[in-house]
C-alpha cells in the first residue's frame, strides 16, 4: 500500500479551511528565511502557498546570507512581540555562522509552531507534548490515518537529527512502540533495521535504505528528500526495490514532505485559537 502523503495533506487542508471559515480568526504565520539557498526558499514558498490555500495570513522576513545571529534574533523579536502574529518559523538550516540553538530558542514558546524550542521538545520528551515538530508530527497523523498503530510494535528510526530523528523517537515512544534510534556509529544497520515493524529513514542519503535492510511487510516511512547522480528528486529509500516488501510505504515525493506542511497550518491555526482563548 502506497501511504499517499500528498492526498491525505489535501484532506488536512481542507480542514483547516474549514475550520478558519468557521471563525473569526486571523491566523497569521511569519516565516524568517536568511540567505538564498534554492531549496530553502522553495519550502518557504510552499508554506506561503499553503497558507494562501487555506486562509491563514503569511508575512515573510528575508535577511542577506551575511546576517549575524544578532540580526536573526532581532528579527524573531519584533515577530514575537507582533500580536497580530500566532506563529513564527525560521527556515533551517542556516548560513553558516549563525547561532542556529539560539535563533532557535529566541521564538517564544507560544508561537513556536515549528516545535523546536527545548520547552516544546522538553514537554514532547517527558510525554505531554505541546506543538510538535511538523515532520515527525505528520507522519504521526499518516500512521494514524492509515490505521497503523505503532503500539507494541518495533519501531526503528534512522537518524538522530533534533528536528526529525529525536522527537520522532520521542512521539513513537509516547504512542507505546518498542523504538531504536540508529545513527552513524550505529553497528551493523542492517540487522537493527531487519527488525523493525515500523522503519522510518531520514538520514539525507539517496536510495540507502535497500530491501536487505527491510522486514518483509513492515512499513516504510521515507523522510529523505534528496536528488541522485541524475539531479531526480528522491528519498532515502530505493522505492523500486522496497516497495514489494513494504505492506506500506511512502513515496518522495508525495509522502512526507507534503504533511510537513499540513501540520504546520494545523499548529498555526492552533496557535491561533489559542491565542483568541477559543
Ligand atoms: N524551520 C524548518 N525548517 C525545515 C523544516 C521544518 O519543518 N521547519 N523541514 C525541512 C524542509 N521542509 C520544510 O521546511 C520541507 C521539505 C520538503 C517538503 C515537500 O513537500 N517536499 C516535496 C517535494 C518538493 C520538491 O520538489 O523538492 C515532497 O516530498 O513531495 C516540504 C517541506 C528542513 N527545514
Amino acid at each position: 500500500m502506497i501511504l499517499n502523503g500528498k492526498e491525505l495533506s489535501e484532506k488536512r487542508l481542507a480542514i483547516v479551511k474549514s475550520e478558519i471559515e468557521k471563525t473569526d480568526l486571523k491566523p497569521c504565520l511569519a516565516t524568517v528565511i536568511v540567505g538564498e539557498d534554492p531549496a530553502s526558499q522553495l519550502y518557504v514558498r510552499m508554506k506561503h502557498n499553503a497558507c494562501g490555500k487555506v486562509g491563514i495570513r503569511s508575512v515573510g522576513v528575508e535577511l542577506p546570507g551575511d546576517s549575524m545571529t544578532e540580526d536573526v534574533i532581532n528579527a524573531v523579536e519584533k515577530l514575537n512581540k507582533d500580536p497580530a502574529v500566532h506563529g513564527i518559523l525560521v527556515q533551517l538550516p542556516l548560513p553558516r555562522g549563525i547561532d542556529t540553538e539560539k535563533v532557535i530558542e529566541s521564538v517564544i514558546p507560544e508561537k513556536d509552531v515549528d516545535g523546536f524550542h527545548p520547552l516544546n521538545n522538553g514537554r514532547l520528551f517527558s510525554g505531554r507534548p505541546d506543538f510538535v515538530p511538523c515532520t515527525p508530527g505528520g507522519i504521526m497523523t499518516i500512521l494514524r490515518e492509515y490505521e497503523i498503530d505503532p503500539a507494541g510494535k518495533k519501531a526503528v528510526v534512522i537518524g538522530r537529527s533534533v528536528d526529525v530523528g529525536r522527537p520522532m523517537a520521542a512521539l513513537l515512544i509516547n504512542a507505546d512502540a518498542t523504538v531504536t534510534v540508529c545513527h552513524s556509529k550505529t553497528q551493523n544497520l542492517a540487522e537493527e533495521t531487519s527488525k523493525a515493524d515500523i522503519l522510518i529513514s531520514a538520514i539525507g542519503r539517496a536510495r540507502f535504505v535497500g530491501p536487505e535492510m527491510v522486514k518483509k511487510g513492515a512499513v516504510v516511512i521515507d523522510v529523505g528528500t534528496n536528488h541522485d547522480e541524475n539531479g531526480k528528486l528522491c528519498g532515502d529509500v530505493d522505492f523500486e526495490k522496497v516497495e514489494p516488501i513494504a505492506s506500506a510505504i511512502t513515496p518522495v515525493p508525495g509522502g512526507v514532505g507534503p504533511m510537513t506542511i499540513a501540520t504546520l497550518m494545523e499548529n498555526t491555526l492552533e496557535s491561533a485559537r489559542r491565542h483568541a482563548n477559543l
